[in-house]
């Protein structure tokens, strides 16, 4: 079973209440968004390998170490994770960028696929699907199908804020997968939405209703 990792350090929790504020606008929620996700690539790359390196510094030669060659590649579930793209490449800039368009449909609450895609050689990256809701979990699960159809082999979850269910459904339909959220919030309303959460990401994101 993929593990759940909340990411409870204090400049999370911190950032993630003005997140969820319901005065906070677009602007600022957005600079919000990208803070939180840079500092989540922190947490999330915590376990890649380092090999050894020779330098020099001006003072002298230093046997250091640099990460192991990771090719990595971002999954932003479109709109609301493109929210989290730019704050994640900051620490990790070499990193490709695939795109999954979902959209839940309001009624059956299941996501409809509209766009995809994904860099060439997925089998040989890190990948790491973004985005900032994790409700029901259809969106992320069938995100995650898509990758491991074109032969995806090592897949991170990273969520701003999730709803039990959601992880539930990650775990049953993808056991490999681990997840990281800022927050696992109480349950999810008669309308799919999380709560307490901090209502439609992509509409706050983007300014839409
Ligand atoms: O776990 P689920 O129940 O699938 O819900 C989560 C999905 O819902 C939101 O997207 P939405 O459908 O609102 O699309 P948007 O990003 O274009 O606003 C959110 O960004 C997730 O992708
Ligand atoms: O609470 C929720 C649930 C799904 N999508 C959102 O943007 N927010
Ligand atoms: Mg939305």
């Amino acid at each position: 079973m993929g593990k759940v990792v909340v990411i409870d350090h204090p400049l999370i929790q911190h950032k993630l209440t003005y997140i969820r504020d319901e005065n906070t606008g677009s602007k600022e929620f957005r600079e919000l968004v990208e803070e939180v996700s840079m500092l989540m690539a922190y947490e999330v790359t915590r376990d890649f390998p380092l090999q050894e390196t020779e330098i020099n510094t001006p003072v002298g030669p230093a046997k250091t170490k640099v990460i192991a060659g990771r090719k990595v590649g971002l999954v932003p579930i479109l709109r609301a994770g493109l929210g989290m793209v730019n704050g994640m490449l900051k620490l990790i800039p070499a990193a490709k960028v695939g795109h999954v368009g979902l959209y839940r449909d309001p009624e059956t609450l299941k996501p409809v696929e509209y766009y995809c895609k994904l860099p060439t050689d997925l089998p040989e990256r890190d990948l790491i699907v973004i985005d900032p809701m994790l409700a029901t979990g259809g969106s992320a699960v069938a995100a995650i199908g898509f990758l491991k159809e074109r032969g995806a082999k090592s897949i991170k979850l990273v969520c701003l804020i999730a709803a039990p269910e959601g992880i539930s459904a990650v775990q049953s339909a993808h056991p490999d997968v681990d997840i990281f959220a800022g927050a696992v919030d109480s349950h999810l309303n008669d309308h799919g939405y999380i709560v307490p959460g901090l209502g439609d990401a992509g509409d706050r994101l983007f300014g839409t209703k």
